[in-house]
């Protein structure tokens, strides 16, 4: 079969070095047989796919405030979020989305269904999430435990839920943040499912154990992460990273999920089409 199914990966990094475009390509290479991808550099560049040439869009993780833009990529971004959106409400043949992290959270903001505010201070590691409600049963979430494991690299959140807005969406919060006992603080939104096609995630699916380890390599990182922590938290992240049960599971399981889902939908559809 050549590559009928076509992904648009919108990089969200602004030319900045980053783990997430190669583990974004190493998962999609599983799956050459059957996809082939092309990448748009939105925030540098402003570039932004015609969406009528793509089947699947992954939109990353980056840098910065996502409440901020320089009023033309963000503006030219929520017009594609919005053109995709209007496709599926028109169109049987269906365009599925994956928002990552710091996409995740601009997509909430532009739906009006949560508050995005700065966290206290930076988090960074292997974290576990829960799912919840729907999340449960999620096929996304299909084959991890719950709690799962997750690796997480941010400095805002996704809280205050606007209830009224995510019914009327008909979206559902799938998973929320760890639970803590010894802070007041709101669990934040790790996971909404705001359509059976459109799907964002706060943490990182794609993040595979040398992307953390890449993170370490930078002395004064590793040291900010340590200070932050303490050295037994650190020391307990390194082992939860080589277990197999943990990040790596989690990275074979969400992604491919995500695309044998679209994969699935969209082959039924074809099929109907050439019928
Ligand atoms: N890794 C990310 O995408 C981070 C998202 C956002 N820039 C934050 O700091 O919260």
């Amino acid at each position: 079969m050549n590559s009928q199914i076509k992904i648009a990966i919108l990089d969200m990094y602004d030319g900045e070095p980053n783990q997430g475009m190669r583990c974004i390509y190493d998962i999609i290479n599983r799956f050459n047989q059957m996809v082939s991808f092309q990448v748009f550099d939105v925030r540098g560049k402003n570039e932004l796919p015609d969406i009528k040439k793509f089947d699947i869009f992954i939109s990353t993780g980056g840098p910065g405030n996502p409440l901020e833009g320089d009023g033309k990529w963000d503006v030219n971004y929520f017009n594609l979020i919005d053109s995709l959106w209007n496709w599926n409400n028109e169109n049987e043949m269906k365009k599925h989305v994956l928002f990552i992290c710091h996409s995740f959270q601009m997509a909430c903001k532009h739906f009006g269904l949560a508050e995005i505010t700065k966290r206290k201070d930076t988090s960074f590691g292997v974290m576990t999430t829960h799912k919840v409600n729907e999340g449960l049963t999620d096929p996304l979430f299909e084959g991890l435990d719950n709690p799962f494991y997750t690796i997480d690299s941010r400095d805002f959140q996704v809280i205050q839920p606007k209830l009224k807005n995510i019914k009327k969406m008909g979206a559902q919060i799938i998973a929320l943040e760890k639970i803590r006992d010894h802070v007041q603080y709101e669990r934040a939104i790790m996971g909404i499912r705001f359509s059976n096609e459109f799907v964002g995630l706060q943490f990182h699916p794609e993040a595979d154990p040398l992307s953390f380890l890449a993170h370490m390599k930078n002395k004064s990182f590793k040291e900010k992460i340590i200070k932050m922590k303490g050295r037994p938290k650190f020391l307990k992240m390194l082992e939860d990273l080589v277990d197999e049960e943990k990040i790596y599971r989690t990275n074979e399981t969400i992604i491919p999920n995500f695309l044998r889902i679209a994969i699935n939908d969209l082959m039924k559809h074809k099929k109907i089409l050439s019928n």
